[in-house]
């Protein structure tokens, strides 16, 4: 490549060498090429590595996958998924474990550099801002049985447990529609790759993935594995609009507190990840009630309320004089969470699109809308955020409290600019790793209405 112009042009199927120089959104690191951006996965920040170019369309970055690395980084490990490991054309290794060849630690060194890199760039928090929120340097905390230990071994001898692994009780997978063969996709495509193993998986879900079978006509099996009930399989067909066994109750345990939930509804996927999310939300609560910050009795909210996990976190700190309404679109969760939260006299479900509902509140009586100045919103979207609607709705019907449960940094990061905007406040972040081996994490802000 020596002696080509500035910009020249790359083409899928070019190998070149690249530095390492960061990680970006997404989990793959960043490099450049001839002045071109070049997105690369499988890499970790600080590594010189030996690429194919995956995709070159556009003029100012392209992407690429790593096919051997030159100077290796010392947190580089041998990757947890062999399928997914450098040995592979790119093309055929399963997608999902995109961080799954870096130590745990660095892993979250480097979700805690996303974050922090998004709530600067989009949130518009300086350097002082952001050391005041994180309580020092931003950290991504693991989980329990996540924290890469030495575990004293039988004999005496220390080995490495398992840390990271085995921690997923809900997985997708796709079905090869000429093949019918059943696995993940790849990176980036939807093909269907065939993989031993499923190393992210709680047990149960190995003992029934169908990944040796070919099932014909399916598009999707989800396989679902409850904390207190026997492992399932649901089936999709391409047209149906209802997958059999999708609304069968299954039963959930979380600290000792049972929830029923449509097998087919939405649950946090890591098996730690109900009770952490629970405890954090009280937590949060607790601290706000400690200020005099909390009111049970007014007219708070559990918006993206599935079904009802984290209204009754905010039971639990508050007690049973607590008023909540849990906001939901899927009218199955909705019915779950009247279920789950029938013991709390104040609790109200309803179905409704959190955008529409926050509307009809801004129209509500002048006591109602007193109450909900008083009140405290728990608001937990999917990855795309509250977007700039919701985040306007809230700032009309004003609650005193937001606590923002977020599982995408940038969506975060730009409803924290809007909310700001409104006269919101962020007073308090903690990043929690409930993926670990994929670059996904959850983070859970507090803001106060100034
Ligand atoms: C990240 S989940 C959170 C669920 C619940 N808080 C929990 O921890 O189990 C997001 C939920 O929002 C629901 N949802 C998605 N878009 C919505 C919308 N526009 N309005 C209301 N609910 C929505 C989904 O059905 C899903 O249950």
């Amino acid at each position: 490549m020596v002696g080509m112009p500035e910009n020249a042009a790359l083409s899928v199927g070019d190998l070149v060498e690249l530095d390492l120089t960061g990680i970006a959104h997404g989990g793959v690191g960043v490099a450049r090429h001839e002045g071109r951006v070049v997105f690369v996965a499988d890499a970790i920040p600080g590594e010189r590595v030996r690429a194919r170019i995956t995709e070159a369309r556009k003029k100012s970055f392209a992407r690429a996958a790593t096919v051997e690395v030159l100077d290796p980084s010392e947190d580089r490990r041998p990757h947890i998924w062999p399928e997914a490991g450098l040995e592979r054309d790119p093309a055929e290794r399963p997608g999902g474990a995109e961080f799954g060849h870096i130590a745990l630690p660095r892993q979250r060194a480097l979700k805690a550099e996303v974050l922090t890199d998004a709530l600067r760039r989009f949130g518009g928090l300086g350097t002082d801002a952001l050391r005041d929120l994180g309580g020092g340097v931003l950290q991504v905390e693991s989980l329990p049985g996540d924290a890469e230990a030495e575990a004293p071994g039988l004999d005496g001898t220390t080995h490495t447990s398992a840390p990271g692994l085995g921690y997923r009780t809900r997985v997708r997978l796709h079905v090869d529609p000429e093949t019918g063969e059943v696995g993940p996709y790849a990176a980036r495509s939807r093909r269907v790759i065939r993989t031993a193993s499923l190393p992210l998986a709680v047990e149960e879900i190995g003992w029934i993935a169908p990944l040796d079978e070919a099932i014909s006509e399916a598009e999707a099996v989800d396989l679902v594995s409850p904390s207190a009930d026997d492992p399932r399989m649901l089936v999709s067909y391409p047209g149906e609009r209802r997958r059999a066994g999708a609304d069968d109750p299954v039963r959930e345990s979380v600290g000792g507190r049972e929830f029923l939930v449509r097998a087919g509804g939405f649950w946090q996927v890591h098996r730690e990840a109900p009770v952490t999310l629970f405890e954090a939300v009280r937590d949060a609560i607790l601290e706000l009630a400690g200020s005099d910050r909390f009111d049970p009795g007014a007219a708070n909210l559990d918006l993206y309320g599935g079904a009802g996990l984290l209204a009754a976190a905010v039971a639990e700190a508050a007690g049973p004089g607590l008023r909540i309404t849990t906001v939901e679109s899927d009218p199955g969760a909705t019915d779950d969470a009247a279920e789950n939260l029938a013991d709390l006299v104040g609790a109200l479900t309803v179905t409704a699109r959190v955008d529409r509902h926050l509307a009809e509140l801004r129209a509500a009586a002048a006591p109602v809308r007193e109450r909900l100045r008083r009140g405290t919103v728990v608001l937990d979207p999917p990855r795309s955020g509250a977007g700039g609607e919701v985040c306007a709705g809230l700032g009309e019907v004003a609650p005193a409290n937001i606590v923002y449960v977020a599982c995408d940094p940038v969506a975060l990061a730009r409803d924290t600019a809007t909310l700001r905007e409104l006269g919101y406040t962020p007073v308090s972040l903690r990043a929690l790793d409930l993926f670990p081996h994929t670059h996904h994490f959850e983070t859970l802000a507090v803001f106060l209405r100034d």
